[in-house]
């Protein structure tokens, strides 16, 4: 049997590449904020036991209202996030107790991510102790120094776009998350702090519609994948 599931989905960002006056998590989509179609998500989930939600100071108001207005029931706290997403999810994750197993982090801007993936994750990281959501780069990625010169061209064959979720074992990634914070590590994902504790993470193939909404640009086609998955959860 599966030990218990907790999930912090992080939302404390400034969303400053969006340039809008409110922050992104909060923009309309389909008649919600973007935030509230990701929770939505994770609540109907079977496997998730709770849920701890990462905000900016100044919405843990509205977090709260929301909780109430959208039936989030599985949404145990609300709390205040850091400068850093690091910092966010290490807040995050110390809300978790020894009777949590297991733990998946989320962006609260990735409202798009299906069950069906969340589950590939969730069963990889029980096999390895590890697991990221992943697309194969379909561009030919290179490496240039500081000039602008070109330095070398990876083989596209191994590169990897990482999404989230993350998935781990609750007390692996509490000792990244410490260890990254003692030794005054900053990465820009979980499984990189994972990684360099020796821990083995493996990408699973997720979906190219699990785009994290960062850019102006991505709304407009944000619009489109929502209006594209309430036809195909009609149908
Ligand atoms: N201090 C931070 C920074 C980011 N995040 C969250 O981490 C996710 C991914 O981050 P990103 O898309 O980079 O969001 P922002 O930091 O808000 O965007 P920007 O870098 O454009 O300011 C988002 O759900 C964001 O709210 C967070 O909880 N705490
Ligand atoms: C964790 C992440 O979503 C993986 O793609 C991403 O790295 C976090 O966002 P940022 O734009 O790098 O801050």
């Amino acid at each position: 049997m599966m030990g218990k599931l907790g999930v912090v989905i992080v939302a404390a960002g400034k969303g400053s590449r969006m340039r809008t006056a409110e922050s992104k998590q909060y923009l309309p989509l389909g008649g919600k904020p973007i935030l509230v179609h990701t929770l939505e998500t994770w609540n109907r989930l079977e496997e998730v036991d709770s849920i701890v939600l990462v905000v900016g100071e100044n919405d843990l108001s509205r977090c709260q209202a929301y909780i109430e207005q959208y039936g989030l029931v599985k949404v145990r706290q609300v709390i205040m996030g850091g400068e850093e997403r690091q910092a966010s999810v290490h807040a995050g994750l110390r809300t978790f107790s020894e009777d949590y197993e297991w733990v998946m982090v989320h962006d609260g801007v990735r409202p798009f991510v299906r069950p069906e993936q969340v589950r590939a994750c969730l069963r990889q990281a029980m096999e390895s102790g590890g697991a990221v959501l992943a697309v194969p780069v379909k561009d030919t990625i290179k490496v240039a120094d500081s000039d602008g010169w070109i330095q070398s061209t990876p083989d596209r064959r191994s590169l990897w776009a990482i999404q989230t979720p993350q998935a781990f074992r609750l007390s692996s990634l509490k000792q990244a998350y410490e260890q990254a914070e003692k030794e005054g590590f900053l990465g820009t994902d979980d499984a990189m702090l994972a990684e360099r504790i020796g821990l083995k993470v493996r990408v699973v193939e997720g979906s190219y519609e699990n785009i994290k909404i960062t850019t102006p640009e991505d709304l407009p086609w944000a619009e489109d994948l929502m209006r594209r998955s309430r036809e195909r959860d009609n149908r």
